[in-house]
């Protein structure tokens, strides 16, 4: 019955998927954009072409001559082999085939990227650093850190809850300030360096300046990787170490350490210098505000076929695998680049070094009410280099980089045990009147009131708070814990807390990696990427992806731009629907954010998830909701922030390169003129870039037009694609390998139940089915798209995991 079921839901995916690549294939347009549909609603869906479960060929394989097969290296997408684009045209790598009918490259290099490049000759530095620019370099280091305003961030403001999404422990954030200033000394140190030495940036850039911090006091966070006593645990560690088996890797994916790189940094010093300025002609580039209120525009164009889950699970995921961290005063607290009301920027001599404030116009159509003239911007604090050489500035990430469940259970051992509540495996939930919501947190800072009922929740992560649709998925992951921890408690009655724990983690995180392998990512990506970036699950037996020398790491570009897609999809109000499908009340998400109350309703839970499989989430295009531009984190306050320009800043900040040089880094050639794209489109970019080559990669990735199947364009799809496949070849714990593999393996009759999971079952199972008592099968299509259906809570059709096949 379940396996039917199973075969349904991919029926509907599929089916769905089709109608929508079928038409591409016939379209007359075959540009790479958006045109500008400004003025446009989309037009309704289709719903007369006759369903098929067969995936047509794609249209070009029958034609395409075979490749010679690669011989001792892998055929990788283009994107994972970007060594070419420092090589010479006859040392291209050779084309060879990949699945669903495209062409990659035999790469020599993997997936190492920047890492990867090749022996060059190397300018004669001095080995060692002079104890006089060591000295040089601390007391500039001092003079950067005292000499600034201490301004503080005000709670209730705006800037105070940006700086809550960075937040972890009280304990994380004290360890991560003093990591990041040693970083911060050490790229000082490197700019001094190279100043003194005159090293040409692409040396730094390229990682190419061999001289160590080793034995100056600047070498105190470059230990060495940690030894792992248990690289054969069953369990993967709660802070992500020791997931790949060999010594000098143990430190891969694990919190704290640092984002990697599809491309070298666009820093202009090549060390930590923001991208500033033209490509062209050295002008500077136009303010992330500008771009943002000329170019992404908030227009309403709900997505045909996909609901708010779509983004609402995209952001949890999002949540999972990267969190990053802004520079702070001394004593903690959040920097401010503004003066009060944001009349204005600081002078240079009060601003911290770390900012980077985000300029508005005088004209703005919506700041200049407010005399507003500059929203607070403060950049990405920074890990030491791991090899405790010279080089460029690297952000870090706090959170386990794997698709681990981390925000249920936290990126620590510390704060994983500070959710248990050691009694039958389960984590600590508050009972509200008989329903398991999360525990409130103790953090007064956490939200900005502290009224009783509107205190904030706890969670293994700490933006858990930061709207409260987030918080219902956060809820409904921990009480997913807590009834599989219940069901393996009954089967086997005499097992451990611990175990008990443990197993209902594993169970969880197979599950939270099924739905984004299975469900979530082809609707973001399409079938195509799935297929050429070898990410579709199987349907028995176990994969066989590990590859040792992939580095799970999270990217830049993954984390500063393509994953940031997700801010498109969302819609500036949710229409809270009723059992009986009529709206209850329309809330505007500023209202939500840090506001959790709601949740104390009682039927809120129920509805809030109804609404989210309900209401149709938006595009993702060049269209930003002003909940988000305009009023992001208001609070009490009539204006917020703008996360389209803070985007756009934070591109800049992480030195990610212009869009340009990701098309040509996916084997695509550069836009050299303006013309190129869709004629508004044009426009209004000439109007606030120079060149293309200045255009920023998170506002090009949202102009294209959605791939065949997927939700974003090409260049995210490669970047998504790219970092997805990380996840699994770089994850030993990975739910679908084999004892072999990974020492925490699932038996075969334990892999093919999980594989019966769905979103569908999970909100079913973990609902307060006060209201809600049923789902549409694809849990992430609208609920009244053709071809999906509404299926009961207790519909034996719909899938569930068998818990007894962990019978001991
Ligand atoms: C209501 C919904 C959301 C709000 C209010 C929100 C807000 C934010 C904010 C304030 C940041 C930090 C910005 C910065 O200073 O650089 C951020 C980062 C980010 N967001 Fe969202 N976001 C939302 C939904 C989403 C969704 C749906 C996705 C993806 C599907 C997403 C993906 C990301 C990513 C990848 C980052 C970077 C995280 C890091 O590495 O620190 N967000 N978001
Ligand atoms: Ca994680």
């Amino acid at each position: 019955m379940a396996a039917d079921a199973s075969a349904k839901l991919a029926e509907i995916l599929i089916a769905t998927q089709l109608r929508e690549s079928e038409a591409a294939a016939f379209s007359v347009r075959q540009n790479r954009f958006n045109e500008d549909v400004d003025d446009q609603q989309t037009p309704a869906p289709v719903t007369t072409s006759p369903r098929t479960t067969k995936k047509p060929e794609p249209a070009t394989s029958a034609l395409l001559k075979k490749c010679q097969p690669c011989v001792g290296v892998k055929c990788v997408p283009k994107i994972q082999c970007p060594a070419h684009v420092r090589m010479e045209s006859h040392e291209k790598p050779q084309i060879c085939d990949l699945p669903a009918g495209q062409l990659g490259y035999c790469c020599q290099t993997g997936q190492n990227h920047t890492a990867a490049v090749r022996e060059r000759t190397v300018s004669s530095f001095p080995a060692i650093l002079s104890p006089a620019i060591l000295e040089e370099a601390r007391r500039n280091f001092e003079h950067l850190m005292h000499g600034v305003a201490q301004i503080p961030v005000r709670r209730g403001f705006p800037d105070f809850a940006h700086g809550l999404v960075f937040h972890s422990t009280a304990n994380d954030d004290l360890q991560n300030f003093a990591i990041s200033n040693t970083a911060i000394q050490q790229v000082i140190t490197t700019q001094l360096f190279g100043k003194k030495e005159q090293v040409p940036v692409d040396d730094f850039i390229t990682n190419n300046v061999p001289v160590q911090f080793t034995e100056t006091p600047l070498a105190q966070h470059c230990q060495p990787p940690p030894v792992c006593r248990q690289v054969s645990s069953p369990y993967r560690s709660l802070d992500g170490t020791c997931n790949n088996p060999l010594p000098r890797r143990s430190l891969w994916g694990a919190a704290g350490q640092p984002m990697e790189r599809l491309l070298p940094p666009a820093y202009e010093d090549g060390i930590w210098t923001p991208r500033a300025h033209s490509q062209s002609d050295g002008s500077p580039l136009l303010g992330a505000r500008q771009i943002s209120r000329t170019l992404l525009a908030d227009v309403d164009r709900p997505h045909p076929r996909y609901n708010l889950l779509v983004m609402q699970f995209g952001q949890v995921l999002a949540h999972d695998v990267t969190q990053s961290s802004s520079v702070r005063l001394e004593d903690g607290s959040l920097v401010q680049c503004c003066s009060p009301q944001g009349k204005a920027p600081l002078s240079p001599q009060e601003s911290h070094f770390a900012c980077m404030p985000i300029m508005v116009e005088p004209d703005d159509e919506f700041f200049s009410a407010f005399g507003v003239r500059c929203l607070n911007f403060v950049r990405l604090s920074l890990v030491p280099s791991p090899d405790c050489q010279l080089g460029y500035g690297k952000q870090m990430s706090k959170v386990t980089h794997f698709v681990d469940a981390s925000p249920v259970y936290g990126s620590s051992e510390e704060a994983s045990r500070g959710l248990r509540s050691f009694r039958g495996g389960r984590l600590r939930m508050l009972n509200d009147f008989g329903r398991d919501l999360l525990p409130l947190t103790n953090d007064k800072t956490a939200c900005p009131s502290e009224e009783a009922g509107k205190s904030c929740f706890n969670s293994g992560d700490g933006r858990t708070n930061q709207i409260i649709s987030l918080i219902t998925l956060q809820i409904l992951l921990a009480r997913e814990h807590n009834r599989v921890a219940d069901s393996l408690n009954q089967i086997n009655p005499s097992a451990s807390d611990e175990w008990l724990f443990q197993e209902a983690r594993r169970i969880v995180i197979a599950e939270m990696q099924h739905i984004t392998y299975s469900e979530f990512l082809p609707i973001i990506i399409g079938p195509q990427q799935m297929k050429r970036f070898r990410l579709v699950p199987l349907d028995k037996g176990y994969a066989r992806d590990y590859n040792i020398d992939v580095n799970p790491a999270i990217t830049n570009e993954f984390s500063g731009a393509a994953y940031r897609m997700g801010h498109s999809s969302v819609d500036g109000k949710f229409h809270i629907r009723q059992e009986q499908g009529h709206i209850d009340e329309v809330v505007n998400i500023p209202d939500v954010m840090f506001n959790p109350s709601r949740m104390r309703k009682r039927e809120f839970y129920d509805d809030m998830l109804r609404t989210l499989y309900s209401q149709p989430m938006q595009q993702v295009d060049s269209s930003i909701s002003q909940g988000l531009s305009r009023f992001l984190f208001r609070g009490d306050s009539p204006f917020g922030l703008d996360l389209a320009a803070i985007n756009i800043q934070r591109g800049r900040d992480q030195g990610l390169r212009s869009y340009n040089d990701y098309l040509e880094l996916m084997g695509a050639a550069k836009l050299h003129s303006f013309q190129q794209f869709p004629s508004e489109i044009g426009q209004k970019l000439a109007s606030v870039y120079r060149t293309p080559d200045d255009i920023d990669l998170w506002v090009g990735g949202l102009l294209e037009k959605a791939v065949d199947g997927g939700v974003v364009g090409v260049t995210f799809a490669e970047i998504i694609g790219d970092q997805f496949a990380r996840f699994k070849q770089g994850d030993r714990y990975y739910y679908e390998y084999d004892e072999t593999i990974n020492p925490g393996a699932f038996t075969p009759a334990q892999l093919q139940e999980l594989r019966k999971v769905t979103l569908a079952r999970l909100i079913c199972d973990n609902s307060d089915r006060l209201t809600l008592h049923e789902v549409p099968l694809a849990a992430f299509v609208r609920a009244d798209h053709p071809g999906n259906q509404i299926i009961g809570c207790d519909d034996p059709n719909l899938p569930a995991v068998n818990l007894n096949a962990w019978r001991t």
